[in-house]
């Protein structure tokens, strides 16, 4: 299996393939604690991230900003006093592609840094 956190995000454009729920369990293996969520009728992920204050949370934010830009795929981020939610899913689509389970993976790995 490739590993997610070492891929980069292609070209994701109108009609592109959702990721089924086949694959998509599979891939989650390898971005355990996101969960699956629905919001208005979008398959989104989702993670929450713990920090110790409000300025920890927005370093984090601005570091998933800098990865967000160089691979061209945007996250949802709300920022609150020690905590940070990530939410990835793909607007041309409307749903989940391969990209936003490479974003989670990159996600995650921003905390090894
Ligand atoms: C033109 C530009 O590449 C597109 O609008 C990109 C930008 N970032 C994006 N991010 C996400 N999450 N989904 C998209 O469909 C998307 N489209």
């Amino acid at each position: 299996m490739t590993v997610l956190s070492q891929s980069s995000c292609e070209a994701c454009r109108i009609g592109a393939p959702k990721v089924d729920e086949a694959e998509a369990r599979e891939l989650l293996t390898q971005i355990p604690d996101w969960s699956l969520i629905e919001v208005e009728g979008i398959q989104q992920l989702q993670r929450q991230y713990k920090f110790k204050n409000f300025v920890a949370a927005m370093d984090f934010a601005n570091q998933l900003a800098d990865i967000a830009e160089a691979e061209g795929h945007h996250p949802g981020i709300l920022v609150e006093w020690g905590k940070a939610t990530v939410t990835w899913w793909s607007h041309s689509i409307k749903g989940l592609h391969r990209n936003d389970f490479v974003m989670a993976a990159k996600t995650d790995a921003l905390l090894d840094k």
